[in-house]
């Protein structure tokens, strides 16, 4: 199943959008990827987006059926209070062996469980949506009904477009701090980058792209793993210079409280997010 699984994204927003982006970028053959939207009028322009086959729940209430019922894989990418009404709507139809894989924080797999047939293998993913450049990271947390085949398959969905790390279901709360979320986290301290370089007078449009290019060029720097990154911050911090100043400056401001309370608040909100959506 792993060299030709057919694979259906059912919701194809910021997430999916991105899983869908990485794993034709990454080769996967267009003809055994199938995808649903939910408004009518976006199912053309994702077809021309993706080069995949787009039905719209909206105007086909049997959509989401028809594109589990011919997958060897279904990836649910609706918001978390839309993944167990979903689990019902697909139920029917799904071949036992198919493997159902949620992307959504905060819906525990027991949950959808209890929403599709009995022995029905589940897969928690918690990705990020730098997988549609090629550079995303997701965490893998199988059931125990997947066969090691059936999570090969799931994993073959990432695998050219980032890291995928096998994790056990209640690890996927610091997931979500630690990659699923974290985009945000590089995107609002590029924001602040951009907005005080241009109070300190440079042309925003300059601030932005030097913002930009050093997050890049940072992120290729420590992904090359040849030094950690304390190692490289350090090496960018003279005796008596500049950086100095500022890294004194984050420390004295509680940076390192800050970033952790931030992500005890994301893994809180996960966990919190399982106790509401259980029905
Ligand atoms: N955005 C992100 O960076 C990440 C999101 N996630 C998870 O991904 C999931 C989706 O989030 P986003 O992509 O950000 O939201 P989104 O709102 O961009 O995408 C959801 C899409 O599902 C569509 N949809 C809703 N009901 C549908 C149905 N019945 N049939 C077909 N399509 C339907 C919506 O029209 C929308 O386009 C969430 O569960 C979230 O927890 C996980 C990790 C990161
Ligand atoms: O903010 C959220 O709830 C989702 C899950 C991780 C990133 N986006």
């Amino acid at each position: 199943m792993t060299d030709h699984a057919r694979v259906s994204f059912l919701g194809l927003g910021n997430m999916n959008g991105a899983i869908l982006a990485g794993y034709l970028a990454g080769g996967a053959d267009p003809s055994t990827v199938t995808a649903t939207v939910h408004t009518p009028e976006k199912a053309e322009p994702a077809a021309q987006k993706y080069g995949v086959q787009v039905s719209a729940s909206g105007a086909d209430q049997k959509a989401n059926q028809q594109a589990s019922a011919s997958a060897d894989v279904v990836l649910l990418g609706v918001k978390p209070k839309g993944i167990l009404a979903l689990c019902r709507e697909i139920s029917d139809a799904l071949h036992p062996e198919t493997v159902v894989v949620s992307v959504a924080a905060g819906v525990s797999r027991e949950a959808m469980e209890q929403n599709l047939p009995e022995g029905q293998p589940v897969v928690r993913t918690m990705p990020n949506t730098p997988l549609t450049v090629g550079s995303g990271v997701v965490g893998v947390a199988p059931g125990p009904t997947v066969t090691a085949e059936q999570l090969e398959s799931v994993k073959a969905v990432f695998a050219e477009s980032g890291l995928v790390v096998e994790v056990e279901e209640d690890q996927l709360s610091a997931v979500v701090a630690t990659a699923g979320s974290a985009p945000a986290y590089v995107f609002l301290l590029a924001e602040l980058i951009a907005a005080h370089g241009a109070e300190l007078g440079l042309d925003r449009a300059d601030a932005e792209a030097m913002a930009a290019a050093t997050v890049k060029g940072a992120g290729l720097m420590l992904t090359r793993g040849e030094e950690t990154a304390e190692t490289l911050r350090k090496n960018v911090m003279s005796p008596g210079g500049t950086t100095e100043k500022a890294v004194e400056s984050f420390l004295a401001g509680g940076l390192p409280d800050l970033v952790a309370r931030a992500m005890d608040a994301a893994a809180a909100r996960d966990r919190e997010m399982s106790e509401e959506f259980t029905d």
